[in-house]
Order: structure tokens, then sequence, then C-alpha cells
């Protein structure tokens, strides 16, 4: 089953389809059994369990139900139910011998003393901000409680759309239901959540899917889309990649995605520069050029099978990149040459590639306003630019004409210069393979990602873009494996 990520509105929407199914009880003891499972995890001892009014806490008071069944000691605590469900399973609570009592910050803090572990199902994706007062209270004695917490669903105060982390539980684990939320995956709302697994719950996948915002992707999805080269294969079949960056003091850029390029497996790398490009490995063709008329003069009607432009390509980017739209070959533009007077002249076959630094430059808003919804960020990148957009970061989104898509993976390491220039010469290699600019995009983003793991496995923090570039090979071979 593919794993969806969904906001609020479209769970609530699967909710109604399974309450008009007569399926969402079946879902509710199914989320309240994942809980329970996941509270074995944790050390021994008594769990406390805080209920709220909603659906939410109704598989808290279905956890509570398995654990007492099994043996574990449990107190709960619970908001007077308003949805239907929940009332039934605090009936079924009391029958097999648990009673809730009262939820207050008075009780949470005398019960908390003596817990091994919290439970949160406080507010799932119900919550709409901003939070009242007597759940800050309650939040704040959970923080203060300095317990272990496992959040159902989602931590307690975080929007489920938000990357932000506002007042909200901080949980140690996180079980999720039916599909991931924004907040589990961005910024600081995803460092609440603490470890998160995902529990698909038995419900049918075209529902979740049809409802979500986004997917994510698995090695073993992504693997098959990485070509496979046939054993009469020869250089001229593997895509011819020109590599257009580089000035005075940013030669290095273009170099690195030349060798992303070369390692992600193209026939042929060429950098055309200005600059005196590094030769950072001896396969590599570098054409260094006059200047951008002499250079386009000199190519004259050759074009190669896809273009990277805009690495350390300096002032005259925009004009340098007009050109190479015009030639109508699969192109990634990224650095310099994501200037918004070129987003009208992009084709269906681009590849652009903004951090959310020039994202907030393409689009004209704040980089913070972007940040902290990065599907919305995404998308109207996409809407505004056409073609494919990826919104890079930890993790990047995938915008395409087909929806969005949330990349895997990737180490904090990754954060270091460079690293973006290696994976547009990565997409381009692909596209000069023949992938279609989506299936390049998904498929290469998780590429460099999973190459960040293997490398930042030898070297940590200290990770380089160039380290990212030798791993290349290795990680393909393991997304290939992954696809079976
Ligand atoms: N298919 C699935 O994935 C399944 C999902 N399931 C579960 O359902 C959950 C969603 O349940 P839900 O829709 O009942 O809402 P929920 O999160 O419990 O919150 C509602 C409560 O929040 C309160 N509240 C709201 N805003 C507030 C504020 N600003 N400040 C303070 N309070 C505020 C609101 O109060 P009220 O406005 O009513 O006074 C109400 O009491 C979902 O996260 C998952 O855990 C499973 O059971 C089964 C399958
Ligand atoms: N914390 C992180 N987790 C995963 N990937 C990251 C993280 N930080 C950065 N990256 C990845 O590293 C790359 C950085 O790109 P960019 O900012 O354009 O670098 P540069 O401009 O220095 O080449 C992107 O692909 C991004 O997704």
């Amino acid at each position: 089953m593919r794993e969806a990520v969904l906001g609020p509105q479209e769970a609530g929407a699967v909710d109604a389809r399974l309450a008009s199914a007569g399926l969402l009880d079946l879902a509710m003891e199914e989320a309240g059994a994942a809980v329970a499972a996941a509270c074995h995890a944790f050390p021994p001892g008594p769990v406390l369990l805080l209920a709220g009014s909603g659906a939410n806490g109704g598989d808290a008071l279905v956890a509570a139900r398995h654990l007492h069944l099994r043996g574990r000691e449990v107190t709960v605590l619970a908001a007077p139910a308003r949805h239907e469900l929940t009332r039934l399973n605090r009936r079924r609570l009391r029958a097999v011998g648990v009673t809730p009592q009262p939820l207050s910050p008075q009780g949470m803090r005398r019960h908390a003393a003596g817990a091994a572990l919290l439970v949160d199902g406080l507010l799932g994706t119900g919550f709409r901000p901003p939070l009242r007062p007597p759940l800050v209270a309650l939040i704040e004695a959970i923080q203060a409680a300095g317990r272990p917490v496992l959040s159902i669903d989602l931590p307690s105060g975080l929007d489920a759309l938000s990357a932000e982390g506002g007042l909200s539980v901080q949980a140690d684990a996180t079980v999720t239901l039916m599909g991931w939320k924004p907040a589990l995956l961005f910024g600081e709302a995803a460092a609440r959540a603490g470890q998160v697994t995902l529990t698909p719950l038995t419900v049918p996948a075209t529902w979740v899917q049809q409802a979500a915002l986004a997917d994510r992707p698995t090695d073993a999805e992504l693997g098959t889309l990485l070509p496979v080269r046939r054993p009469d294969a020869h250089k001229g079949v593997a895509g011819h990649v020109w590599v257009l960056g580089g000035h005075p003091g940013t030669t290095g850029a273009p170099a690195l995605a030349a060798a992303g390029a070369l390692r992600a497996g193209a026939g042929l790398v060429t950098v055309h520069s200005l600059a005196d490009v590094p030769l950072v490995m001896p396969e590599l063709m570098v054409r260094r050029h006059p200047d951008w008329t002499a250079a386009f003069a000199s190519l004259g009607t050759r074009r190669p099978d896809a273009v990277a432009v805009g690495m350390g390509l300096g002032p005259q980017a925009a004009e340098v990149a007009r050109e190479v739209l015009a030639w109508q070959v699969p192109t990634v533009l990224d650095a310099d040459a994501l200037q918004p007077e070129l987003a009208s002249l992009g084709h269906d076959a681009c590849i652009w590639t903004p951090h959310p630094g020039e994202a907030a430059r393409l689009l004209g808003v704040s980089t913070p306003d972007l940040t902290r919804f990065p599907l919305d960020a995404a998308r109207s990148l996409q809407q505004r630019l056409g073609g494919v957009v990826i919104f890079k970061g930890g993790p990047s989104v995938i915008a395409h004409p087909g929806g969005l898509s949330v990349a895997r993976g990737g180490h904090p390491g990754m954060a270091s210069a460079g690293m973006g220039d290696t994976l547009s010469g990565v997409l381009a290699a692909l596209l000069g393979q023949g992938l279609l600019p989506w299936a390049a995009a998904v498929a290469g983003v998780r590429l460099h990602a999973r190459a960040g793991e293997r490398a930042a496995a030898t070297h940590g923090y200290g990770l380089s873009a160039s380290d990212v570039a030798h791993e290349l090979g290795a990680a393909w071979m393991e997304l290939r494996a992954a696809a079976g």
C-alpha cells in the first residue's frame, strides 16, 4: 500500500466515509490496539492515559482497555466525550473494570509522578489552532512531568498542516494513523513527534489515496524507476549531459554537478563555463569559453540529452538560462538560474530546484512563510513555474503535474555547501538517460538522499558534497535491489 500524507480535512473525509460504511469503530479499535502495542516498547510500569473529548481520546480509551486486559496497570484521565465512538469506548472500558477520572492539570500532575509512561490522546487531527486555555495548562503539565510520552496520531497542540512547533507536547514517540501528517515530516513540528511509526489501518487503500495531499514513495517503488543498462550499452546511449555554470570565485559548483552527473550514470559529461573549472574527475570534459555569446555560437545547433544550468553561474545566469530554455531539451535549473523573470519561459521537461531562500525569491514571499507549509510552497512554485519543482529541504517536496511527493531520508550533514549542485547533476543524468521529469525528480532526490545517508555513516556531520557523489553508485544498487 502506498504511504499517504494527509491533512486534517483529508483525514476527516476518510473518517466520514468509514463512518458511513460502519467501519470507523473498527478503525478506532485498530488504532487503539496499535497504540497499546507501542506502549510495550517503553520500560514496564504504570501507564497514564490522557483522553480528550474527540476520536483521538477514543483511541486512548481503546488503548487503555487493551493494556488493562494484558495486565498493565493503567490510569485514565478523560474529558467528557463528545464523539459517539469515544462515548462507546468509555462504556467498554468501564465494563472491563477501568473507570476514567476527570481530566485536569492537577490530576495529571498527581498521577504522572508514579507513571512510567504518559499516553497523549488529547488532540489529533480535529485540533484547530489556537490552543484554548484548558489545553494550554494540560500540555504545560505534561511537559513539566518529565515522563516519557507516546502521542497518538500527532503530539497534542501541533497543527497537522504546519511545520511550526508552538506550544505542543514533546513526544518520545508517535503512532500516526492511516497516513503521515505534514507536521510529522517538517521542521520544528517533526522534532516534537520523536520516533514516528505509521499504522496504516485496514481501510480501503483507494479511499486514502484519493484523499491524500501527497505520497511518500518507498525505495521499492522508486527503485523501479531507475533505468537498467543493457549489457550491450555504450556511452552514447547513457546520455550526454552539459553543465553550464561557474564564475570566478564559484568554480566548484559546476564541478560538483558534473561529478553528480557522472556518478549517476551519465555516459558523457561536459562542463561549459567562463571560469577555470577544476577537473574533479579526469573523466569530465571541461570547455572554457571567453563569453556566453561566443559559447553559444561555438555550440551551434549541437544539443545534449540534458542540461543542468545555474550552479555558480553568476550575474549572467538569467540570460544563459533563457537561451538554454529555448533549446527545449530536458533541463535542470538551479541556484543562479532560479530567477523570477524566467518563470514563464519554462517547458514541461524542466526541473526547478529551489531551496527555501531561492523559492522565496521566485515567489516574492518570505522564507518562513514557505517553510511553515512546505506542501503549499511546492504546489505554488509548480503552478508558477510549470514542469517539475523540487522544493529542497530535509525532506524535499517534489511537485509535478500529477501531484506532490515527499522524499524520504537524507541526513542533517547534507546541510552543507555544494550539496544541491550534486543533486542537479544527478537529476540531469537521469533526464539524459530518458527518465520523465517527474520520475527523474522523485528517484533522483531519493538517490541523492540515500547516498547522503551512506556517506554520513562514514563522515557524520563532516559530510561533503563530494562524499555524497562517491556514494551515488552504491545507493543506486541499493534502490534497484529494493525494487526486487
Ligand atoms: N481514519 C483515521 O485516521 C482514524 C483516526 N482516528 C482518530 O481520530 C482523530 C481525529 O478525531 P476528531 O476529529 O474527533 O478530533 P480530535 O483530534 O479528537 O480533536 C477534537 C477535540 O479537539 C478539541 N479542540 C479542537 N480545537 C481546539 C483548540 N483550539 N483548543 C482546545 N481544544 C480544541 C475539540 O473540542 P471542542 O471544539 O469540541 O470543544 C474536540 O474535543 C485522529 O487524530 C485519530 O487520533 C481514529 O479514531 C480512527 C481512525
Ligand atoms: N537536514 C537535511 N536532511 C536531508 N537533506 C538535506 C538536509 N539539509 C539539506 N539537505 C539536502 O541537501 C541539498 C542542499 O541543497 P542546496 O541548499 O541547494 O545546497 P547548495 O546551494 O550549497 O548546493 C538539498 O538536496 C537538500 O534536500
